[in-house]
């Protein structure tokens, strides 16, 4: 029978149950941080249990890390979470990259960057964005502290074998249409609940010309789609992703052979098949309360349809008919693990050299993790971005939730590259609009949103 990625993966891993039960599965790659591990130790610690693979398990702190006096961490709550990830990493003899260390960063950049996320791969972690993992052409999906507990204990899982849904993006994307636009457009068109129940493919040639980096930013946002699951399959550009990284394997070819057939069959059969074209595509920009209040910078802000739109445009203080140009923004936000990896930052950074950030705005750069961090001052980005005024900033999570010091003021309106828009995300009051690092950067110079595409130079890849 002719297979789809998803249908190869999980028969590969499978240990027991069959079809519509909840399945056994076998876990390649077990990622945790600080905020939903401390339950799962004490509850391994409780039951005098070991971590089973800690070979196979690595983590992270990254929610609530400063991103300034990084050692100084006033908030006890956090403090605490920091503290006992250390405790519990020793204890149980996981490796973790501690805050301030060199391999830090947000739980999702570490698994690519040290070459731990591969095709073929189960991959979980206690956070919903794992599906991040799956743009190299692995099952990765976000698990709850007990499961979490659960794989320490046994480095397998439960769960039940979701449809499948196919999502082909055609089509080549005008200059300044990057992922984070084509996945907006997707939540925007079909809904932030559309792909609740299915482990999503995204494919076709628009996917097939990015690069992973962008790749990663569309799995990343699966799960504001609804799905807990999206991947891609894996090609040469994933291969020469994973080569020479840390954990490669040891015998490259062979694995390449393998991963070779871990991808779609031609004729693989899904539950549902949706398709964008992302030619006519324009930039997008948030500016609801949830991702799928999202619209083309070219649009004007839609009627209110329903009681959800009228609460959305209370909370944000905007109305219908407005111009995304008249939101007023105050604060610009380049960060978080859909949009802070090297390549986002060079964007970003190629768009505001020689400039300067609009006097009422706080602009801020938070680099997705200290490997990133260092190749962007090697880079020399670090200038270009303090000299037009932004601040440049430690890694983390940062200001893409309220869990660390990194918070939007009450009211303001902020340009942010991360992937979440409810109220109060990023900070009590806070009034999110997600876009693209290059919307982002423009909008700090320009001090409002402008369609990146008239400033845009570079051809679109
Ligand atoms: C804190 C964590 C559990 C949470 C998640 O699961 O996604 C966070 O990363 C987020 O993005 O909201
Ligand atoms: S950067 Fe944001 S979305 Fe990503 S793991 Fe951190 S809090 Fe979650």
């Amino acid at each position: 029978m002719k297979q789809s990625i998803f249908d190869k993966l999980w028969e590969r891993h499978v240990i027991t149950g069959k079809v519509g039960d909840p399945q056994l599965l076998y876990v390649d790659l077990h990622l945790i941080h600080e905020v939903t591990s401390p339950q799962a130790f004490s509850g391994l610690r409780s039951a005098n249990r070991k971590v089973r693979r800690t070979d196979l398990t690595y983590g992270t702190m990254d929610h609530n890390t400063p991103t300034v006096d990084i050692f100084n961490i006033q908030d006890l709550v956090s403090k605490n979470q920091i503290e006992t990830l250390a405790k519990n990493a020793k204890e149980f003899g996981v490796t973790v990259a501690e805050n301030g260390s060199e391999k830090q960063g947000i739980v999702h950049m570490v698994g690519p960057e040290r070459g731990l996320s591969q095709p073929g791969k189960v991959i979980v972690c206690g956070d919903s964005h794992t599906a991040t993992h799956g743009a190299f052409g692995a099952i990765a999906f976000g698990i709850g502290t007990s499961e979490v507990e659960h794989v320490f204990a046994t480095q397998t899982i439960w769960q039940r074998k979701p449809k499948t849904m196919k999502i082909e993006f055609t089509g080549k994307a005008q200059a300044g249409v990057y992922a984070k636009d084509y996945i907006l457009a997707l939540i925007a068109k079909y809904g932030v609940d559309a792909g609740s129940g299915y482990a999503v493919e995204f494919t076709g040639e628009a996917i097939a010309a990015l690069e992973m980096e962008e790749r990663m930013t569309i799995a990343n946002m699966s799960i504001e789609f609804g799905a807990k699951i999206g991947l891609m399959n894996p090609d040469e550009k994933t291969f020469a992703y994973v080569k020479g990284r840390e954990f490669a394997p040891e015998d490259f070819d062979e694995a390449v052979a393998d991963w070779k057939t871990l991808v779609s069959d031609e004729e693989a059969s899904y539950d549902k098949v949706l398709t964008l074209d992302v030619s006519n595509l324009a930039p997008m920009v948030s500016w609801g309360t949830n991702p799928e209040m999202s619209i083309e910078v070219t649009q004007t802000l839609p009627e209110i349809q329903d009681f959800n739109d009228e609460r959305a445009y209370q909370y944000m203080d905007l109305k219908p008919g407005q111009k995304p140009e008249e939101i007023k923004l105050g604060y610009v936000f380049i960060g978080s693990c859909t949009n802070a990896r090297l390549s986002d930052l060079q964007l970003a950074a190629s768009l505001v050299e020689g400039k300067k950030v609009a006097e009422h705005i706080t602009a801020i750069v938070v680099p997705g993790s200290r490997p990133v961090k260092r190749e962007a001052e090697k880079l020399g980005l670090d200038k270009i971005f303090l000299e037009a005024g932004f601040e440049w900033r430690e890694p983390g999570c940062s200001m893409c939730l309220g869990m660390n010091p990194d918070q939007v003021p009450e009211g303001v309106h902020c340009a942010s590259t991360s992937n979440r828009n409810f109220e109060g995300r990023q900070g009590k009051g806070a009034r999110t609009h997600l876009c693209s690092p290059a919307m982002a950067a423009v909008a700090a110079i320009e001090g409002k949103f402008i369609d990146v595409r008239k400033v845009i130079k570079e051809v679109a890849v």
